[in-house]
């Protein structure tokens, strides 16, 4: 009897307690609604919240599969084209379902490029022909930087990176659909979609004390777009040597098959050497825009070790140019190997180093062991179609094994300007195919030594005055006062080689 009583007694107290606590579940869930309601759209609660709710649901009888995508791969070293692409179809095909997105320019001028932003989920389906009908969702999900490294919060610095994502959640019984259809579809659209939105970039390595310091997801590069407008059709070259330059580019680019048939990275090394102002930089734009391509700028004086000199290439993406300017400069070339007898001495580097972009660092620690690893060890092949251009002002002081074939397999020479160059450049910056001043600025060229960006600037009009003759009379001017000079030992020693005139620029044949 006590038990039944006792019983009855405790389903009263529970029975009421039951309501009180329903009435308080109520008035707590309406507080949570309410304050939803307030602070976060209804739209967006209610698709989130009501949607994972159901999605856990249907989990208990069919239970979801997901497929992770991860920004980083190879050792958190190179970023996963996989994810670049999943992230380049998720912004063309989920945008319109997205409720927050992060836009960035695109190409032309007034667009933008929307993505989902992190911690946004949205639904997509498989296409009739691919079975129709089943929903996936799509996560993206980056975590929250560590609060306090001192503590060793993050799990080891850099580790975060890793762990940046895309999820795709399905049912099981889509698995096939998914895996053989569906993935590779959103990848194929998501290259489409890069080709469609790409700007090309002009990319710098930022110094690698600013990287190594444990720093949060942050790349070795930081990046412009990249608009430089020299194409070969401005470049005053001797046009034989324009032609081989452009078809050596041009099966380079199309050669795939071809270094995979002979076991070759799929890189190609140019060499440009000439006296300051011949055209070297503007060659290296030309030659992106040519190939499309982006423009890895390597300041190597800023780089402190070789360790940071691979992690730049590897963070270097294919379908790039990587340069280094003034090699010579940038490092102590002959320090790390015995040097050749007939190598410049090391002071007379030293000099020239000073003139042009300043000592190199004294704490940078890249030895040419490190640049020739960079150039053709085993981390070159990573990624493929790069084309790596280094350019110097003195040819004779780099060790030869920096500049062997195989490394550097051409060399281009660019030159002081000749007649030809003259009157390309007299066509691109006055419009005139001839004039009267024509011969005598040939005849002074072929006795005086004028970088075509002395010519280039003197053909520049400086006033609206300034038309094709008195531009051409300033240029004849010049050359003379330049003639004097030289005759009265003030001008520069004419180089042997161009005796013949012409040739503003000669390539090296393999
Ligand atoms: N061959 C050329 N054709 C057309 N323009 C040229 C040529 N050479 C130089 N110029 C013009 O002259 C300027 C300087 O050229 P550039 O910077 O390419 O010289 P450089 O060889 O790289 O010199 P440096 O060795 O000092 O880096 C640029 O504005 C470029 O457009
Ligand atoms: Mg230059």
């Amino acid at each position: 009897m006590r038990g039944v009583d006792g019983a009855s007694a405790a389903a009263g107290v529970w029975g009421g307690l039951n309501s009180g606590v329903v009435l308080s579940i109520i008035a707590v869930l309406w507080t949570v609604v309410w304050q939803n309601l307030q602070h976060l759209q209804l739209q967006h609660f209610v698709k989130r919240n009501l949607g994972r709710h159901a999605r856990r649901l249907a989990a208990l009888v069919d239970p979801y599969l997901s497929v992770t995508i991860a920004e980083y791969d190879g050792g958190r070293m190179r970023r996963a084209e996989a994810f670049e692409e999943v992230k380049a179809y998720l912004a063309a095909a989920t945008s319109r379902s997205a409720r927050h997105l992060r836009a960035e320019g695109a190409p032309d001028a007034d667009r933008l490029v929307l993505s989902m932003v992190d911690g946004e989920e949205v639904p997509d389906q498989l296409l009739p022909e691919e079975g129709g009908g089943a929903v996936f969702w799509w996560a993206s999900s980056r975590p929250a930087p560590p609060q306090d490294r001192r503590w060793g919060g993050g799990g080891g610095g850099g580790d975060e990176e890793n762990r940046r994502f895309y999820r795709l959640s399905f049912l099981d019984r889509h698995r096939e659909q998914v895996l053989n259809a569906y993935l590779p579809r959103v990848r194929r659209q998501g290259r489409a979609v890069m080709v469609q939105n790409r700007r090309r970039k002009l990319f710098t390595n930022i110094s690698s004390h600013q990287f190594s310091d444990g720093g949060y997801a942050r790349s070795a590069w930081t990046h412009v777009p990249f608009q430089h407008p020299k194409t070969f059709a401005t470049l005053a070259m001797d046009p034989a040597s324009k032609k081989e330059v452009i078809d050596d580019l041009d099966a380079f680019k199309a050669g795939k098959e071809w270094y995979e048939r002979v076991g070759k990275a799929w890189k190609r090394g140019y060499l440009l050497h000439g006296p300051p102002g011949t055209g070297k930089s503007a060659m290296i734009a030309a030659m992106a825009n040519h190939l499309d391509y982006d423009v890895y700028d390597i300041e190597l004086t800023s780089v402190h070790s070789n360790t940071d000199l691979r992690k730049l290439f590897i963070g270097t993406t294919s379908k790039s140019i990587i340069v280094i300017e003034d090699i010579d400069c940038s490092l102590d070339l002959t320090g790390a190997r015995p040097k050749k007898k007939d190598a410049a001495p090391e002071d007379e580097d030293k000099a020239s180093k000073g003139d042009k972009k300043g000592a190199a660092d004294a704490s940078s620690k890249v030895t040419l062991s490190g640049l020739l690893n960079f150039i053709d060890g085993l981390w070159s092949a990573c990624g493929g179609e790069r084309v790596i251009v280094f350019t110097t002002n003195h040819l004779e002081k780099l060790d030869p094994a920096l500049i062997r074939r195989g490394r550097m397999d051409k060399h281009i020479e660019m030159s002081y300007c000749r007649g030809p160059a003259f009157e390309f450049l007299a066509k691109a910056y006055l419009g005139v195919d001839e004039h009267e001043l024509f011969g005598t600025v040939g005849a002074l060229l072929r006795e005086v030594d004028m970088t075509p960006a002395d010519v280039a600037e003197n053909l520049t009009p400086k006033s609206g005055d300034d038309d094709a003759d008195s531009c051409l009379r300033g240029l004849v001017a010049a050359l003379e006062k330049a003639r004097e000079d030289k005759a009265s030992g003030g001008g520069q020693e004419k180089q042997p080689e161009e005796e013949d005139g012409g040739v503003v620029a000669a390539v090296d044949k393999e």
